[in-house]
């Protein structure tokens, strides 16, 4: 919708065919965006070679953890030339990857042509055009300055950033943040625990993207707080939502059964663990998550836990 309010022709590509018919015939998608009005020039289709012929750009937004599998059957399809963006917030599951990394692997692209969507930007809130800011970033600044001028509307405002890293990091760690404070908002903590979290989950997410090669002002940028806040603080956040179910008392089948959509984080918290591990960086609220939502321990004594951890400096 972006792009083509931004004056992009785009094709969108759909594995089922309902939705697919529904937005060619009526401009909407019923599912998942009921009630908003697609503009015209969106046309969806289920076949990728179609969908990528003749592309500038190729916006890959699918589950974190389904990029590999499908992108293996595209990348034959892909023009050569074509620039290769992710929107996808997730790091990859047994390999700790990030999408940036596993696109120019299986698609054996550059860095220079692939770049990165990130920032403050609950769908619900975009696809009601209010107005949001965000980060294209890619190493090409020129690149991302293209990508930048293709999304540029009057609600959607993207700023440039050469820190693929830090903008990649700071948006699948957020999920992970999001998740605890759900947690915290479920068990019925109040805001300084909220914002607790929020403030150390932001620095251990620093502490990873600068062991990473990532440059510190990203993570006070749009793709690092922005993010953390929005989805922090918002009950239109997936992985919010999830948290605060698990935080209520629900077990983890109980709110996947509850959950319509991707709570990247809930995946994503086992390979955040696992980079931090590979770079030697310490992740408190994340190693908690991983133990609430993969290893049933229960929130309170995680709580109690993270509270009585050996008493530090605020920046080390
Ligand atoms: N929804 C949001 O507010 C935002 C989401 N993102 C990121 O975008 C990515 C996608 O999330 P959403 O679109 O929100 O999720 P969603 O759950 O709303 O939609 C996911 C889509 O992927 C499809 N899908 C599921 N499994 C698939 C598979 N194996 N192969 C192909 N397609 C599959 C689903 O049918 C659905 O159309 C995630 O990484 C998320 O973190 C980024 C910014 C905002
Ligand atoms: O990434 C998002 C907002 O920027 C969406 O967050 P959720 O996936 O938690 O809904």
């Amino acid at each position: 919708m972006i792009l083509a309010d931004a004056g992009c022709e785009v094709a969108l590509w759909g594995r089922r065919a309902a939705p697919v018919d529904a937005i060619n015939t009526t401009r909407s998608n019923p599912d998942y965006l009921p009630g908003v009005e697609l503009p015209p020039g969106v046309r969806a289709t289920t076949d990728p070679a179609d969908a990528a012929r003749g592309a500038d750009f190729v916006i890959l937004a699918i589950p974190s953890q389904t990029l590999r599998a499908n992108l293996t059957e595209w990348a034959p399809l892909l023009p050569s030339n074509a620039v290769l963006v992710s929107l996808m917030k997730g790091i990859e599951l047994g390999t700790a990857k990030r999408m940036s990394e596993v696109i120019e692997e299986v698609a054996k692209a550059g860095p220079e042509r692939v770049a990165v969507l990130s920032g403050p930007n609950l769908a619900k809130e975009i696809a009601a055009r209010q107005p949001a800011a965000a980060v294209v970033a890619c190493r090409d600044e020129a690149v991302a300055q293209r990508l930048q001028a293709a999304c540029h509307t009057a609600y959607f405002r993207p700023y440039t950033n050469t820190d693929v890293v830090g903008v990649e990091l700071g948006g699948a760690v957020k999920n992970v943040i999001a998740l605890a404070v759900g947690i915290a908002d479920g068990m019925g903590l109040g805001d300084n625990a909220k914002a607790s979290l929020i403030t150390r989950g932001l620095a251990e997410t620093t502490r990873l993207g600068l062991a990473m090669g990532a440059d510190a002002h990203t993570f006070a940028g749009l793709a690092g707080l922005g993010d953390l806040v929005a989805t922090c603080s918002s009950p239109l956040s997936r992985n919010n939502t999830f948290g605060r179910n698990l935080g209520r008392g629900m077990t983890l089948e109980e709110t996947v059964a509850v959950t319509k959509q991707t709570a990247e984080g809930v995946k994503s918290c086992e390979s955040v663990l696992d980079l931090a591990h590979r770079h030697g960086v310490e992740v408190p609220i994340t190693e908690t998550v991983v133990e609430i939502v993969h290893e049933g321990k229960p929130p309170l004594v995680a709580l109690k836990e993270l509270m009585s951890r050996s008493a530090k400096a605020e920046r080390r």
